[in-house]
């Protein structure tokens, strides 16, 4: 069995969940409150010049902190690997559960696609593009809300989102048509094509532009056209319409996507993107159980939060914290 040593002590390691690129993740229970966490392992030798990407993320999901994205509660460098501790999503993968059901009805795609809606708009709100929107990087928890994932390709262009950005990345059938032209783009307006391709996804079960030849897939893409199969609704359709606009300035914008009649019917309230849960505001609770268990002055640990070092601190706090949103005793485990 696995014997990272930088973990031993705060977490025991448990079995492989996820693996694939440069990136291997694996169960594991936080010593202290005996909660499940995923935590992803890379090894620095095969990420190579992808390394920047891992500093990238870390940074993002640093400032990223909302309902509907994948929690990091501690970061671990050591000489040969980097390990994120990340929120558990038991429910797995977004694209599985399409797949599972070959397609979902308007109702169940709604209630994900206000949950995509709220994500996209918040990481756009703090200044970030995710650039790599598709149902494998949307997890579904224990309570089956979605969690947005992987922020390896996001980005943060200088002077806020109205810079445009160069570099080509993400799956290319989620791609827009200015990104795969190599044109110039806007990372938020390449983010709502994305949501576009998803919700074809979600609806249809297959994509809507699709080809096993990279070169007709772009040339699909950049032409807009997609088949609209007999089930869709008409307003489904003119979503989709609104979201697959070729003209990256004909696209709905996120701000007004979030009140769409679509995203509205049944729910009558516009989607909201604000975090539930202050990030600066340290609940007392979580305090009183950290600072009886490690027996240091509140004022001390509470500032020592503050600094939020993603350190074994951050996750204890965090995952008590977690504990009291669902209810749960907010208790720690002596390790005697
Ligand atoms: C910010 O969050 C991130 C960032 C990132 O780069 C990668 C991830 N990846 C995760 C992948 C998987 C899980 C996870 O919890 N998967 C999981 C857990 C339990 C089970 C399954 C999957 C599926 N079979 C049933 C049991 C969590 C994060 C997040």
């Amino acid at each position: 069995m696995s014997h990272y040593s930088a973990l031993k002590g705060y977490y025991h390691v448990r079995e492989t969940i996820g693996s694939g690129g440069f990136a291997k993740v694996k169960l594991a229970y936080h010593n202290l409150t005996g909660d499940k966490v995923a935590i992803k392992i890379m090894d620095k030798r095969q990420l190579g010049e992808d390394l920047p990407r891992v500093r990238t993320e870390i940074d993002a999901m640093k400032v990223l902190s909302q309902q509907h994205i994948c929690k990091l509660y501690q970061v671990i460098e050591t000489e040969e690997k980097f390990f994120m501790i990340l929120e558990y999503c038991p429910g797995g993968e977004l694209f599985d559960y399409i797949v599972a059901k070959d397609r979902l009805l308007e109702e169940e795609a709604r209630g994900f696609f206000r949950q995509i809606a709220s994500a996209v708009a918040y990481i756009h709100d703090k200044g970030y593009a995710h650039r790599d929107l598709k149902p494998e990087n949307l997890l579904l928890d224990e309570d089956q809300h979605l969690k947005m994932i992987d922020f390896g390709l996001c980005a943060k262009p200088q002077g806020g989102m109205q810079r445009h950005l160069a570099t080509c990345c993400g799956s290319p059938a989620y791609a827009a048509p200015e990104l795969v032209a190599g044109q110039e783009y806007l990372g938020s307006e390449a983010d709502v094509w994305s949501m576009g391709v998803l919700l074809y996804a979600l609806l249809c079960g297959f994509l809507p532009f699709d080809d096993d030849n990279i070169a007709n897939l772009y040339k699909k893409i950049q032409s807009g056209k997609y088949d609209v199969p007999k089930w869709l609704t008409r307003e489904s359709v003119k979503l989709l319409d609104d979201l697959l606009q070729v003209d990256p300035k004909k696209r709905i914008p996120i701000k007004h996507l979030l009140c769409h009649p679509w995203l509205l019917t049944g729910y009558d309230v516009p989607v909201s993107f604000k975090p539930k849960h202050k990030k600066r505001y340290i609940d007392e609770d979580c305090l009183t159980e950290l600072s009886v268990f490690y027996n240091r002055r509140r004022e001390d640990l509470k500032r020592e939060i503050n600094e939020w070092n993603y350190d074994y601190l951050t996750a204890t706090y965090l995952l008590l914290l977690n504990r009291k949103h669902k209810k749960r005793p907010i208790r720690l485990i002596s390790q005697h």
